[in-house]
């Protein structure tokens, strides 16, 4: 995994804030108060990243237990023979099509639900309660047969072999661009007329683009290694399949835009469903929207043999019902796998990855401390705007120790300081990582808040402007949080005798100190007895 932020000095400073694509990272599981402060509880957490999933063979290959036992199948209606095109939602008025679509699916035997697809402001189609709903009530149960899964790609009399090995989020990918070029003629067209014909995803823009506006954000590392290795996929598919029946695979149907499209598309449709281990396209399930307060979300029920959503919360007629797309998703990881940022997120991070100097002589030991406890070398942590895991202070006290004498004071679940200087230095590191991180961005805060307002910036502007504006705030209360906790190390008193905001004249002494996070130990213990 490539990092995109290098250490202010290498060899010194073994801390990267980093994309966040990966592994470890930290949930912290409590919330905390207005000001950033330290969270005593982490837990790894999987987040059921969809684009992770795309690699993985899991479900393509009999796996679709969803589909096990289903009686009859969905019955589509016959198939009116018109000429084949793509179906574009962009050209039909969707809240039209959500309506035809309810329609046609009583006509299929779909279950009555409590729930309606409208369109909403912000978020689009979305899924409005028809009648009150108390939290633990089920909003929606779509039988199996009414979902499409591994088991309809690989029934398919086209896409199964392509699709063969390649993962649920690409063997759906080539059963939605299929089924496009098949336009009225597809027994799913209702279905697909709901669906935009792409994301808003980085993973479709320019080049140009993205590094422009990407420029700073973990997410351009990020995107880029996605786009690769989807191009990879595609150039797979295309001299393995396309190219070789061009009959069947049009070229319009099948280029790599039709591709990218209908990938994201999918990415941001297709829902996980823990139980079945399977991603399905669920009808009314693809039109809910993400809150990040809410934790309901959709799974499959052996018991009903159906998808179900029960809600977390009371809702009033006509309310927007709302499910979780995962606990632990960072902006940058909504831009990426739905196309849109949430501003008031409280779960968006940034990454850091902290790891054991390779030149310590403690290095042995101190690797046997961190495995006890559960942690790697590199870790990573996620430091969000209001909180930073104690667990990241304790390992980098540790890391920065070099007298055996204090290493009975790391205690991973507390916030204790082994001592000063120590704490002087991994506080100084860390102001570093993210005065590093926080100067690659280009343009002062003021730059992106006017993009979000401008009415004549486009959406992909304004998403990046968002994304770099949250990620830049998470930086900068993190600075803040950090001069909080040096202020009483170095005895200089702050604003009210509170330990808030360092006073504005201080200020500049801070930043010059900071500017030296890299500086020789010798010298930082030198400033520290002045
Ligand atoms: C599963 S679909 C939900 C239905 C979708 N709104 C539509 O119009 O088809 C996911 C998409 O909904 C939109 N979306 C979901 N939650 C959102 C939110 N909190 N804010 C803005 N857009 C959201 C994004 O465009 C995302 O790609």
């Amino acid at each position: 995994m490539s990092a995109v932020f290098s250490s202010p000095k290498p060899g010194v400073c073994n801390l990267r804030v980093q994309n966040n694509r990966q592994q470890v990272s930290a949930h912290l599981q409590r919330s905390t108060t207005a000001s950033c402060s330290c969270q005593n509880s982490v837990s790894s957490f999987n987040r059921s990243h969809r684009l992770g999933h795309n690699y993985h063979n899991s479900s393509l290959g009999g796996n679709s237990k969803i589909r096990k036992g289903c009686s009859g199948g969905w019955e589509a209606p016959k198939p009116v023979r018109k000429r084949a095109s793509i179906c574009m939602a962009a050209e039909v008025d969707r809240a039209v099509a959500a309506t035809e679509f309810a329609g046609w699916l009583k006509e299929q035997g779909f279950p009555e639900q409590v729930l309606e697809i409208k369109m909403f402001e912000k978020e689009g189609l979305g899924c409005a309660a028809t009648r009150p709903l108390k939290a633990g009530d089920i909003a929606l149960t779509v039988p199996e047969n009414f979902c499409v899964t591994a088991f309809d790609v690989n029934n398919h009399p086209v896409v199964s072999a392509p699709a063969r090995g390649r993962g649920d989020l690409i063997g759906l990918t080539l059963w939605l661009m299929y089924e496009r070029t098949q336009g009225e003629s597809s027994a799913w067209y209702p279905f697909l007329k709901l669906f935009p014909e792409a994301t808003s995803s980085p993973l479709l823009w320019s080049e140009a683009e993205r590094d422009e506006q990407l420029k700073g954000s973990p997410a351009l590392e990020e995107v880029k290694d996605r786009v690769a290795a989807l191009e990879e996929v595609f150039e797979e598919l295309d001299s393995g399949y396309f190219q070789k029946d061009p009959q069947t695979f049009g070229s319009e149907g099948f280029s790599l835009t039709a591709f990218k499209n209908a990938f994201s598309t999918i990415l941001s449709r297709a829902t996980y469903l823990p139980t079945a281990d399977i991603f399905a396209l669920v009808p009314y399930g693809d039109c809910l929207n993400h809150k990040a307060e809410c934790e309901a979300s959709l799974d499959f029920s052996t018991e009903e043999e159906a998808v179900v959503l029960r809600v977390d919360r009371d809702y009033r007629v006509g309310e927007q019902v709302f499910v979780s797309y995962g606990a632990d998703r960072s902006n940058s990881d909504l831009l990426i796998s739905y196309g849109f940022v949430d501003q008031s997120n409280p779960n968006d991070y940034l990454s850091i990855e902290v790891e054991l100097l390779p030149t310590d002589r403690l290095m042995g030991f101190k690797q046997q401390i961190l495995e006890q406890a559960g942690f790697d070398s590199p870790q990573t942590f996620p430091l969000f705007k209001d909180r930073f895991p104690t667990q990241l202070l304790t390992y980098m006290r540790l890391s920065r120790l070099s007298d055996v004498g204090l290493f009975a004071k790391i205690v991973f679940d507390q916030d204790v300081v082994v001592d000063q200087s120590n704490e002087y230095e991994i506080l100084m590191l860390l102001m570093g990582e993210c005065r590093v991180a926080l100067q690659a961005y280009s343009g002062g805060s003021d730059e992106e808040s006017r993009i979000i307002n401008d009415k004549k910036a486009s959406i992909n502007e304004k998403l990046a402007a968002q994304l770099r504006l949250c990620e830049k705030q998470i930086l900068i209360s993190s600075m803040a949080a950090l001069r909080n906790r040096l202020a009483p190390i170095r005895g200089i008193p702050v604003k009210g005798g509170g330990l808030k905001d360092p006073n504005s004249d201080i200020m500049e002494m801070f930043d010059m100190a900071e500017q030296i996070a890299s500086a020789p130990s010798k010298f930082l213990s030198n400033i520290f007895k002045k």
